[in-house]
């Protein structure tokens, strides 16, 4: 029996929303009305026809004639079609040319799309010019839009089918669309399988029929294992991005081709544990507590961002065991947090909160008693990172003297002073600020016998972690009148979603600014997260790069070039390294480029390696005892 290989396997591709990633006549619609007073109307019909058409609820003749006699187009609205569809080329046909090129001569675009603008198109990404198959307008003397050639079989109803039946291709037939015409091409037994192609859209009566649901042309491009512009295909990727981070971090990834699942809140570990099984990338912000049991119930899983500055949250012992590497953004809500802190003292210095408070209460309470500058007082801060160093700055501006305590010796910026001991600054200072990372033995570093030793009538502020402060102890100096005024911005336990209710001790206290945490909560600080945090994670995904992890040891790498990277996480104990290059030996690869960096636990060893290598040798190196993750980029 003769059997068939890729070789005799012949690929037919549609064009509208899949090869490219818009539908050609509705773009020429919006081009050819521009500037019209029913632009917006007739051509969200034309719209709705391609959609129902596509979709097999109207009959396709029915719909592109309809469709052409709404379209008062002219042919230069062609030319700038063309010019427009040239930055629609679906992103995964982009990363893809190679494919294209390889196997131009089993490679034909059937459309019921026009030829004028598919051609320009698709020969420019490498098919050739007698592969394309679609219909063709005819013009007015004046160069209007007047109809289409109806003789084209591609005009008629089931067109994609008489057409593949006159080419008779002598092989197997692989159809890759987005509609249900493309459909009909197996229904006829004329096609041997069906991709239903869903980057661009995804038409429900379409994919229950088909045989494959790829979500780009890379996935069909591993599913029949063609060579491809990714190794593992991005769209077979899931990214769970939670606590309503920045749309911009949904945006950059989705454009990568990821498959992108944003949730407004936190989730607690049963459901999280739940969620995680198939994520790659995870996206939190501070309420989401990534233990040893998540990350246990998390096998896919590669990176963790953290979009804020805090990763308390996170196991980073298990992450960096389990080979997941953690990157949080540790300046973008830096100055945000200052900015509040810096208010709320002036604020509780004032008595500001408080009048304020009566005057919505209908009090009318003008006086100077018990409020003052913040002018020549002094700010005492613990932890003098960079949110402390920041403050301190923009506080000696207001005139403010700064002491800081911390549990390493720091080099003190302008007139700063480095208090040797908590009690010192305790004792002496007007103002305490909290901005301390929320590592666990930091829990409750400041009680009872800390809020003793503070100055009377003391301005308390926490905007840093809720378990560093004992709250039943802020909430007995603030009902006794020790501390003057408090705000506090973060609580030990906080509500997962804004639907939640909060509980605390303060509530109802006098004089205490309650804020939800927000003190990185500002357009710009999650603007600003959200780019960066994605781009370190698609940084490391894509190159392999650690530079900036908080749990991995941290490697720069080189682009790749004319190479495949081999990218090995293992238990750091003797001997994995020379199992690894017994292994290159072995099989007498060549190594272009080889990096290794360890920490107590783990060894990170990247290596660029010739093409040409066996799956036996990649199997070799996935089987090492000690790999807990492997994957490869090329
Ligand atoms: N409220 C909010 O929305 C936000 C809160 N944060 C919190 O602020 C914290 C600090 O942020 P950065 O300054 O950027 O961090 P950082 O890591 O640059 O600085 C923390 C400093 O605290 C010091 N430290 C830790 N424990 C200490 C202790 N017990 N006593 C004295 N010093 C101690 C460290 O040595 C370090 O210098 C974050 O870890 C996060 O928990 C950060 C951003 C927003
Ligand atoms: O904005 C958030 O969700 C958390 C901010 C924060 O606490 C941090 O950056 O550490």
């Amino acid at each position: 029996m003769l059997t068939k290989t890729l070789e005799q396997t012949y690929f037919v591709i549609d064009f509208d929303s899949t090869f490219t990633k818009v539908e050609g006549l509705d773009e020429l619609a919006a081009i050819s009305l521009a500037g019209q007073k029913d632009r917006d109307e007739v051509v969200a019909k034309i719209k709705d026809m391609t959609d129902r058409g596509m979709a097999g609820e109207l009959s396709f003749e029915q719909a592109l004639q309809q469709r052409i006699e709404l379209l008062r187009a002219h042919r230069d609205h062609l030319e700038t079609l063309v010019e427009f569809l040239r930055g629609k080329i679906s992103d995964s046909f982009s990363r893809n040319k190679q494919f294209i090129s390889e196997y131009r001569d089993q490679i034909f675009i059937v459309s019921s799309g026009f030829r004028e603008f598919i051609l320009p198109i698709v020969t420019e990404m490498g098919v050739r010019e007698d592969h394309v198959f679609a219909n063709t307008f005819r013009f007015g003397e004046d160069g209007t839009i007047t109809g289409y050639d109806e003789t084209n079989v591609l005009s008629q109803n089931g067109g994609k089918v008489q057409l593949l039946r006159q080419l008779s291709l002598p092989g197997d037939v692989y159809v890759i669309g987005d509609g249900y015409t493309d459909y009909e091409l197996r229904e006829s037994g004329l096609a041997n399988k069906f991709f239903a192609f869903t980057e661009n859209i995804e038409r429900q009566r379409v994919i229950e029929k088909a045989d494959h649901i790829v979500t780009s042309l890379d996935d069909f491009l591993y599913i029949n294992k063609l060579s491809r512009s990714q190794s593992y295909p991005k769209s077979r990727l899931k990214v769970l991005l939670l606590e309503n981070v920045h749309a911009r971090a949904v945006e950059l990834f989705r454009r990568e081709g990821f498959q992108v699942e944003l949730l407004k809140g936190a989730l607690d570990e049963d459901e999280l544990i739940e969620k995680v099984k198939d994520v790659a990338i995870l996206g939190i912000r501070s309420k989401t507590m990534v233990t040893k049991r998540v990350l246990e119930n998390a096998p896919r899983l590669m990176v963790i961002g953290a979009f804020c500055i805090g990763t308390n949250q996170i196991d980073l012992a298990t992450a960096e065991e389990k080979g997941v590497a953690v990157f949080n953004a540790p300046y973008s809500n830096t100055r945000s947090v200052v900015e509040m802190a810096v208010g709320e003292m002036i604020l509780l210095m004032r008595g500001i909160y408080q009048k304020s408070v009566k005057m919505h209460e209908g009090e009318w309470d003008k006086s100077a008693k018990n409020s003052n500058e913040v002018r020549g007082k002094k700010l005492g801060m613990i932890g003098y990172g960079n949110i402390g160093i920041q403050l301190s700055v923009v506080a000696e501006a207001l005139g403010m003297e700064v002491l800081f305590y911390d549990l390493v010796e720091k080099l003190p910026l302008s007139n700063a002073r480095q208090c040797h001991t908590l009690e010192e600054l305790l004792q002496e200072s007007d103002v305490i600020s909290l901005h301390v990372d929320g590592r666990k033995s930091n829990a409750n570093i400041i009680g009872e016998k800390e809020f003793a030793l503070m100055k009377d009538g003391v301005v308390f502020l926490n905007l840093s972690r809720g378990h560093v402060v004992d709250v039943k102890a802020l909430a007995a100096a603030l009902k006794s009148g020790k501390i003057r005024g408090a705000a506090v911005d973060v609580f030990p336990s906080e509500p997962k979603t804004n639907d939640e209710a909060f509980e605390s001790e303060l509530r109802g206290l006098p004089n205490v600014i309650l804020t939800p945490h927000i003190g990185g909560s500002t357009e710009e600080a999650q603007a600003s997260i959200g780019e960066f945090v994605p781009n370190k994670l698609l940084n490391y995904v894509n190159t392999g790069s650690t530079f900036g992890s908080v749990n991995f040891p941290e490697v720069t790498l080189p682009p790749l070039h004319d190479a495949h990277r081999l990218l090995h996480i293992h238990a750091n104990v003797p001997g994995v390294m020379s199992k690894i290059n017994g292994i290159f030996a072995k099989y007498n690869v060549n190594i272009t480029g080889q990096y290794l960096k360890t920490s107590d636990k783990i060894g990170y060893v990247i290596t660029d390696i010739a093409k040409n290598y066996s799956n036996e040798m990649i199997q070799e190196l996935r089987d090492i005892e000690q790999t807990i993750k492997f994957r490869m980029l090329y």
